[in-house]
């Protein structure tokens, strides 16, 4: 059997779309998780977590209030910490959160800054002693951390944090403060109910002179009763669009203390006397952000892929309308319209996993070089890791909506799920660094780049910037992917060029650097989105070509195509400048072709991801493909419908419609 999924008495829409499948679903697994022996652990990990029963949702997320997401996360995380060591490798990351992702959902919970940001933060930030102070009891899970930077006044300006840590020599302590309401530490997630230390974010302040952001372990509840300590007022900043299991807080101090070794110390110092060590780079102290940037192409990669799954499959089951033959309904996944919403996304989801895998190894290995004293590789890595978070988390929100839509009337109920999917996941569009503003990072690296092309310096430029310096050429279309590479080489040169022109010119006729950047801006971003374009499509292209499997390769191929052909289309506005419209029509033919030679793997293609029930906790895409029977389900559970007349019917509609009779 090569789709594993396949099982007796599942909605045969569904098991006639499994049959379909020509490769191993196993196989495929073992590619997008990077090894066969990760995916076996995924499957047994979640197998493992079925046997306990008291690790199942005790109701449909969509029917608990706030109070009762945060709860049940909370109860869960305490059966679960009975039973680490059998589910899990503790000290595997990736483990640790396939297990979160299953029992708990993406809706957040009181460990997930814990994991993403407060132990990441001591292991790139803390020194030595630290450390041994702080980082076994974190991974103990005895204290629960957060990240606290952003300030109600500020979240991407990180100069102007005003949350105040001045040094006082005599006493040797710092003095955390928050001079003004906007200092108020807002948006930090767990921060409100459940951590009891954060990593907080704060200008070192001594003798008068500003340092600037630097981090700080702090204590903010006490450790038996969990009140706030005196000084520290902190609370949750109330309902978001999505995240709602997450306490995302508040945090002030009021000439809070702090002894001298609670900052982090591995790359700044700060001497009993107030001497000030600066770190070996200016930015090293934005690690944290950098380590979670480098993990979002695979996370957001999952979030589309989740949604997917759900319209993938509901596609297959619901029948709407007909073509040739008139004695059945077909399937809507048949549609060439629906094939066009959906395709390319899962094309871009496998394009993402993949980055994510280069990103993160790129980070692990960061973190390598600059305990051993290199810092060479950070502006590469943060111009690469800026651009990708917001291309990735963008277009990701749009697969996702796409997704909603394909599902009709009930992918806008939350028996979906795909709402609270969109919702969570774009979040990424704004934290970690706003989108505009990440692409005007990486926009600093390119046109440094072409700066160095144009005064002669081209074996200085960083990885991946070498097509800048290169001509234009002659393509080829019918040569492969490879062909679509070079037209997105061409149009992201050209723009690199075109926008970092525009910037030179604005300041030789006068404007200053800033308002020139400014003036630019649209103009830089759009290049940086082509350069990231580029990069995802090289990364995808080169994944593939490594893989030795005929039957895999031949069904990834086929998303290649797909790939290519969808966003050479998408820049058809920039492409335009290299090929001829004749060759776009010619493209958009292959398109379509492309989409007919993927459909039969389309079901397949997202069963690969082996995303459980538990954790896509959606009705409409169940593995079993019974969504009619369970949709009815699901609304009869709805808690309206617990009573036949609500409160409110014989509180104020009835004696109104009694009052009109009279
Ligand atoms: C489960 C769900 C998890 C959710 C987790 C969410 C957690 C959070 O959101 S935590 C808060 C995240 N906050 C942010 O991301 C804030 C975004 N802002 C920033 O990162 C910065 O302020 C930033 C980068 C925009 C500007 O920083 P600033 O210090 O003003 O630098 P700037 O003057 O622009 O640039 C100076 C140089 O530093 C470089 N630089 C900036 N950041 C970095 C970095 N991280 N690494 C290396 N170099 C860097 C720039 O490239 C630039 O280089 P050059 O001069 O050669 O061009
Ligand atoms: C779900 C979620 C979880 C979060 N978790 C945490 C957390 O755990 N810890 C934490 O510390 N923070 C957290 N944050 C905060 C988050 O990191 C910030 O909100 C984010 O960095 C954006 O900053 P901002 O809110 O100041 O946006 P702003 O900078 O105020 O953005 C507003 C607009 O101004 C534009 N803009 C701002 N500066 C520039 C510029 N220089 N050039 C051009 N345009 C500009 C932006 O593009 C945007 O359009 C979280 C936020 C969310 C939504």
């Amino acid at each position: 059997m090569l789709n594993k999924s396949i099982m007796d008495g599942d909605n045969p829409d569904l098991t006639e779309e499994r049959m379909k499948g020509a490769f191993d679903t196993d196989k495929m697994a073992a590619v997008i998780y990077g090894s066969e022996k990760f995916a076996i652990r995924r499957r047994e990990i979640t197998e493992s977590i079925s046997r306990i029963p008291q690790l199942a949702d005790s109701k449909p997320f969509s029917f608990m209030t706030r109070e009762e997401k945060i709860s049940e996360s909370c109860r869960k995380l305490s059966v679960l910490s009975e039973h680490w060591n059998q589910l899990i490798d503790t000290n595997n990351e990736e483990e640790a959160l396939h297990l979160y992702r299953e029992v708990l959902g993406l809706e957040g919970h009181a460990f997930s800054l814990h994991e993403t940001m407060f132990i990441p933060s001591l292991v790139a930030q803390a020194n030595d002693e630290q450390q041994e102070k702080w980082l076994g009891r974190a991974k103990r899970r005895e204290i629960i951390g957060c990240y606290a930077q952003t300030e109600m006044g500020h979240g991407t300006n990180l100069r102007a944090l005003e949350t105040t840590a001045t040094y006082y020599p005599s006493t040797q302590e710092f003095i955390l403060h928050t001079p003004t309401e906007t200092a108020l530490k807002w948006w930090p997630g767990a921060l409100g109910k459940s951590s009891n230390y954060a990593v907080v974010v704060a200008d070192l302040v001594i003798r008068d002179t500003h340092y600037g952001a630097h981090p700080f372990m702090v204590q903010l509840r006490d450790e038996k009763t969990h009140n706030p300590l005196p000084g520290i007022t902190v609370g949750d900043i109330g309902p978001k669009m999505a995240f709602n299991g997450a306490d995302n807080g508040f945090l002030g101090f009021n000439q809070y203390k702090l002894p001298r070794d609670h900052m982090l110390m591995r790359h700044s110092r700060v001497e009993e006397n107030g001497t000030y060590t600066k770190p070996p780079h200016a930015k090293i102290g934005y690690s944290s952000m950098v380590k979670v940037r480098s993990r979002m192409a695979m996370d957001q990669g999952l979030f589309m892929v989740s949604a997917l799954v759900i319209a993938v499959r509901y596609s297959a089951v619901r029948r709407q309308g007909f073509l040739d033959d008139k004695s059945r309904e077909v399937k809507v996944l048949d549609y060439q319209t629906q094939q066009h919403r959906l395709f390319p996304s899962i094309a871009r989801a496998y394009a993402f996993i993949f980055c994510g895998f280069e990103t993160i190894q790129l980070y692990d290995q960061l973190l390598i070089d600059v305990k051993n004293g290199d810092t060479s590789g950070m502006s590469d890595l943060h111009a690469l890791t800026s651009g990708l978070k917001s291309v990735v988390t963008h277009q990701t929100g749009e697969g996702i909506e796409q997704a909603r839509m394909a599902c009709g009337g009930h992918g806008y109920s939350m028996a979906s799920y795909i709402s609270e999917i969109y919702g969570v996941a774009i979040g990424g569009c704004t934290y970690e660094g706003e989108n505009m503003v990440m692409l005007l990072q990486l926009a600093r690296y390119l046109v440094k780049s072409v700066e160095l092309v144009k005064t002669g310096k081209s074996k200085e430029l960083g990885p991946m910037m070498n097509y800048l310096a290169e001509p234009d050429t002659q393509i080829d279309l019918t040569s492969g992917p490879e062909a679509y590479v070079k037209v997105f080489q061409h149009a992201a040169r050209r723009q690199v060029w075109k926008a970092t022109d525009k910037f030179h010119q604005l300041m030789e006729s006068g404007q200053s650097r800033d308002i020139a950047w400014n003036n630019s801006a649209v103009e830089l971003t759009r290049a940086s989105r082509l350069h990231t374009r580029l990069y995802i499509m090289e990364t995808f292209i080169r994944r593939v070509s490594s893989i030795s499997d005929v039957s895999i390769k031949k069904v990834l191929i086929d998303l290649v195509n797909v790939h290519v052909n969808y966003e050479v289309l998408d820049i058809g506005t920039y492409a335009l400048e290299h090929v001829s419209s004749t060759q776009l029509d010619s493209i958009r033919s292959q398109l379509y072709s492309s989409l007919d030679t993927l459909r039969p793997n389309a079901v397949s293609l997202i069963d690969s991801f082996q995303i459980s029930d538990m954790q896509l906790r959606s009705v409409l895409g169940r593995r079993d493909g019974h969504v009619y029977t369970n949709l009815f389900e699901w609304a009869k559970a709805s808690p309206l419908n617990q009573t036949h007349v609500l409160p409110s019917v014989n509180q104020y509609l009835k004696p109104m419609m009694d009052k009109a009779k009279l």
